[in-house]
């Protein structure tokens, strides 16, 4: 299986993140994706590569035009209104306001554009996320040129960043970027399967009232845990999209009896489906020994999961979102990877 993955992804460092009363050193480091793909070079998973560079048009299909020109432009705009160090939202539309973007403070619409204070900006970050665009976009197009699989270590992340919003360390919502590129590229149907601890909220919010790609999400309940305000069983689509969006909340403390048996029923609704193209948004802080999750999986259930996945036997693309064990991301995650390719 080839790896793609991008350098420039290191520019997005240095950040702080506001955790519960604190601002601390920011979970989602350059770190996490140099052991990631060190473990991807030792177990000799497959080559490495640089993704080619691409424009935005796909992604103007799935993010709002001024979002996307404002994640470009915030970190500027920021130094220009002369602040400096990290650009960090702290006031956000709410209830019984008004919901237009302040045009002149940087301040404002930094808060307009988030969920939360987690998608932070540095000098560098506008570069790391269209670079990890660019990754998922690369990958996608190996396995829409016939590759069986292809793994996008993206940095940063994307699955909590929806038509308009960032949030939770995520810009550019990749695997939404990727599930786009196939169905304009020959695929009727896709099917996004987010593993990662926490509710892809963002993929979700993105193609709610869509047929054409179905979203599978296996995360903490939303009543327990971030973030919070999607996520429930019951949010099964709109419109035209009625049914093609599942979600399996599980309850804190959740091991692999219990998740395993929510990755099969999440299978077997895949198969039904029958897309033509399986992006899996890949995250392993689902792990025991997870700094801010609450699950317990173990590293052996990795494997497991790729090789469950490599049963239905589509052609898949396993794009990187979280996971903050920073001594064990590589195994777990290159885990799920080697456990794909041995089934
Ligand atoms: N006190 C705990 C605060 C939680 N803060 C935000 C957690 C963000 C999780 C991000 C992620 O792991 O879902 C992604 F895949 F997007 F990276
Ligand atoms: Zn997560």
């Amino acid at each position: 299986m080839k790896t793609v993955f991008s350098p420039r992804h290191v520019g997005h460092s240095g950040n702080v993140e506001l955790d519960t009363n604190a601002i601390v050193a920011a979970y989602e480091k350059p770190s996490r994706a140099q052991i990631i793909r060190e473990r991807v070079e030792a177990v000799g998973l497959g080559p490495v590569i640089e993704p080619n560079a691409h424009d935005l048009s796909t992604a103007r299909k799935i993010h709002a035009h001024d979002y996307l020109d404002f994640l470009e432009s915030v970190y500027p705009q920021w130094l220009a209104a002369g602040h400096s160090g990290t650009a960090m939202p702290y006031v956000w539309p709410t209830r019984g306001v008004r919901a237009d973007v302040p045009p002149t403070s940087i301040e404002g619409r930094i808060g307009y554009y988030a969920f939360d204070a987690g998608a932070t900006f540095v000098a560098g970050t506008w570069d790391a996320v269209k670079s990890s665009h660019d990754s998922a976009l690369s990958a996608a197009r190996l396995v829409q040129a016939g590759e069986r699989a292809a793994f996008a270590l993206c940095r940063p992340p994307g699955h909590h960043a929806g038509s308009n919003f960032a949030g939770g360390y995520c810009y550019i919502n990749n695997a939404a970027v990727a599930a786009q590129f196939f169905r304009d590229n020959g695929a009727k149907r896709v099917t996004i399967l987010d593993v990662d601890y926490h509710h892809g909220n963002g993929t979700q919010q993105i193609f709610y009232a869509r047929a054409d790609v179905q979203v599978l999400n296996l995360h903490a309940d939303p009543l327990q845990e971030y973030p919070y305000f999607l996520g429930h069983a019951d949010e099964t689509g709109s419109g035209a999209g009625e049914g093609f969006n599942h979600n399996f909340p599980l309850p804190l403390g959740t091991a692999w009896e219990g998740w395993s048996a929510a990755l099969d029923s999440a299978c077997d609704l895949v198969a039904a489906y029958a897309p033509d193209a399986l992006i899996v948004s890949l995250g392993v802080d689902t792990f025991e020994r997870d700094p801010i999750s609450k699950f317990r999986l173990t590293s052996s259930d990795y494997p497991k999961i790729g090789a469950r996945i490599a049963r239905l036997g589509l052609p898949t693309l396993f794009v990187m979102e979280g996971g903050y064990a920073v001594e064990e991301i590589g195994i777990n995650a290159v885990g799920v990877l080697t456990g794909f390719e041995q089934d």
